[in-house]
């Protein structure tokens, strides 16, 4: 699958840009705040109908304009798949495939599958545990439709039951019976998905480990391990067993909401004790797990985005990485990067088919 054609129009800071891409590498280059990311995030917008970086749709229109559209023409398996994600201010976001709208976004995610690996990674470990929750759900989303399914579902739920926290509070009322129903929804979409979640560890945390020591050149214990509060027992035992805290809180205490994932070198923390550079390499490891396990499991290789990768990384194991898509077959790859003549020295080196272009 590739991306063969992109146009831009009020597309942050571009009014309009058409771009013909390479099926293989293609490089964006240029001096800082040209627009190499922006490039990047409107390829992520035809993949999963948002911006990487910013969510909030108002803000990726072109200053003083009132919409924006992406439009990009792939190839997959053979046959032209158009798709459009258009946003004009006051109304809702459209996505059209083969000019036809989808009903749901989440019909599309995982159609076309994208992994983008960026300086904004870092979030995974320094920011909060949605973050990473969002990391395990967008990983597992794109090859598995019922597991995005069952947790919009649980979201959907979840705040009807602190609604509901709520109104009993503003209201002075408390009615048990009600709270139950929610209770038994979240278990059982609850339960699905830490299984999921579960399954999923297993599999990408062997993925994950050799990613890692193919990008460090030391032996490091390195893990990945997931936390559920399920681990102590069902959903449904301890959200009654929590009833009274939820009351007092107003919201929903317990839950795979508040899943994490931890992430430790040595056994210790990598946000603390990981120095720079453990870091990176851990969160490279992480994106590239993340195609592999991918390209496994939706039998497509994704697109790969470097976004400023040599910030990252020196250039040898930026070759490593570049040097992916010879080994696997109809991968596409896009790299930004703000010095031309490095950029054209690691893809030269692959013998690949390449772009450069100069913004
Ligand atoms: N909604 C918007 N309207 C107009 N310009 C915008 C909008 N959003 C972002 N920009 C502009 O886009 C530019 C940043 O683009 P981008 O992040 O793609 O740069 P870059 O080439 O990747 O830079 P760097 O090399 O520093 O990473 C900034 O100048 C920013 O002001």
């Amino acid at each position: 699958m590739f991306l063969r054609h992109l146009s831009l129009v009020n597309y942050k800071n571009f009014d309009s840009k058409d771009l013909e891409f390479d099926p293989v590498i293609n490089c964006l280059v240029g001096d800082n705040g040209v627009g190499k990311t922006n490039i990047l995030d409107a390829i992520y917008h035809l993949c999963f109908g948002k911006s990487y970086f910013n969510p909030v749709s108002t803000q990726n229109i072109k200053h003083d304009t009132e919409f924006f559209m992406v439009d990009g023409e792939f190839e997959k398996e053979g046959r032209s798949e158009k798709i459009i994600c258009s946003f004009k201010k006051g109304t809702k976001k459209v996505i059209k495939r083969n000019g036809k709208p989808y009903e749901k976004f989440s019909e599309h995610i995982g159609f076309l599958p994208l992994v983008i690996i960026s300086p904004a990674d870092r979030d995974l470990i320094l920011e909060g545990s949605d973050t990473r929750r969002k990391f395990i759900d967008g990983v597992i989303s794109q090859s598995d439709k019922a597991y995005l399914n069952n947790l919009i579902k649980y979201n959907k739920v979840l705040v009807q039951r602190n609604s509901l926290l709520k109104y009993f509070v503003a209201n002075r009322t408390f009615e048990r019976d009600t709270l139950s129903i929610y209770n038994e929804q979240l278990h059982g979409l609850g339960t699905e998905i830490h299984k999921k979640r579960l399954d999923f560890i297993s599999s990408f945390v062997p993925i994950f480990k050799e990613q890692y020591q193919h990008i460090s050149d030391k032996e490091e214990q390195i893990m990945l391990s997931y936390e559920s509060q399920l681990e102590e027992g069902s959903l449904l035992e301890l959200l009654e067993a929590n009833i009274e805290k939820d009351r007092a809180l107003q919201y929903t205490s317990v839950g795979i909401h508040k899943d994490d994932l931890n992430f430790t070198i040595a056994d210790h923390p990598i946000k603390k004790f990981g120095s720079q550079g453990q870091q990176k390499s851990f969160l490279i490891a992480l994106k590239l797990a993340q195609f592999h396990f991918i390209k496994e499991q939706a039998s497509t290789t994704p697109i790969l985005l470097l976004d400023d990768i040599f910030d990252k990384l020196d250039e040898s194991r930026v070759s490593h990485i570049v040097g992916l898509v010879k080994n696997d077959n109809f991968g596409q790859i896009f790299i930004s990067d703000t010095h031309a003549e490095r950029t054209e020295n690691v893809v030269k080196n692959i013998h690949q088919s390449y772009k450069i272009f100069t913004l």
